[in-house]
């Protein structure tokens, strides 16, 4: 038992490790960042929110901030007085924890305790739309990220919910991925190509 629990984890640690390789050597990383930001565009038209959470890209992520700039700035000419905003992950590496704090270009960063860069000292948000990256993404909106488990303890805990959207590269889809107990599926994913789930 103990085996084979250590044996699932070796493996989820494997794909993560070969996909996070694969990803940074991606070729053609650039045309894809620019397709799936195009998808992003097209895919938030008609969506209410005004408070999205997304995350600042490392080891090869799809950075989705240029977009979501741009979603704010039209949203701001068209809708009026009504202010947009971004959110970015603040995590507490020792309660597990993750908040979302004002973003906005510019902004002053610090390092996380993982050395990810976060809002320096900007306002908590709350958002009804939640970004998510993506390691790896399967049909059913399933998802692989780095393990520490944040997005699965933070939806589980929040009530209502956000609207989670996982962001990928073509290259993180896989065929055959078999879910654990405590992976919330996404509400949908986006890729280079379009919208992966649902379908
Ligand atoms: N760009 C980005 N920011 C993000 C996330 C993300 O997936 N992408 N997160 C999504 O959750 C949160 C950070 N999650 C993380 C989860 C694990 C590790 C990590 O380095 N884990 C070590 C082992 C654990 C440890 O050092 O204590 C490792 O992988 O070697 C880092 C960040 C918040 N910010
Ligand atoms: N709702 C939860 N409550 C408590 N622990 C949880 C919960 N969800 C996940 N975990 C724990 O978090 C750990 C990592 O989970 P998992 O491997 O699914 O992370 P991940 O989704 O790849 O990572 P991340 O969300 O940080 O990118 C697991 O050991 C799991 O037990």
């Amino acid at each position: 038992m103990e085996n084979s629990m250590n044996d699932k984890a070796q493996d989820k640690k494997a794909l993560r490790e070969a996909l996070i390789a694969q990803r940074l050597e991606l070729p053609d990383r650039l045309e894809r960042a620019d397709l799936l930001q195009r998808v992003m565009r097209i895919w938030l038209v008609g969506r209410p929110d005004t408070v999205i959470g997304a995350y600042w890209p490392i080891k090869g992520e799809f950075d989705p901030l240029p977009a979501l700039h741009r979603w704010k700035e039209d949203g701001e000419l068209l809708d009026g007085p009504e202010l947009k905003r971004i959110g970015l992950p603040v995590v507490n590496k020792l309660h597990k924890t993750m908040t979302f704090h004002a973003w906005y270009p510019g902004c002053p960063m610090e390092e996380d305790a993982y050395g990810i860069l976060k809002p320096k000292a900007t306002e908590m948000v709350q958002p009804t739309l939640l970004f998510v990256p993506c390691v790896g993404y399967a049909a059913g909106g399933y998802r692989l990220g780095y393990g520490g488990g944040f997005y699965d303890r933070m939806l589980a805990s929040l009530n209502p919910k956000p609207f989670t959207v996982g962001l990928g590269f073509t290259q993180g889809y896989l065929d055959d991925f078999a879910p654990e107990s405590h992976d919330m599926p996404l509400d949908a994913i986006l890729n280079d190509n379009g919208v992966v789930w649902p379908i």
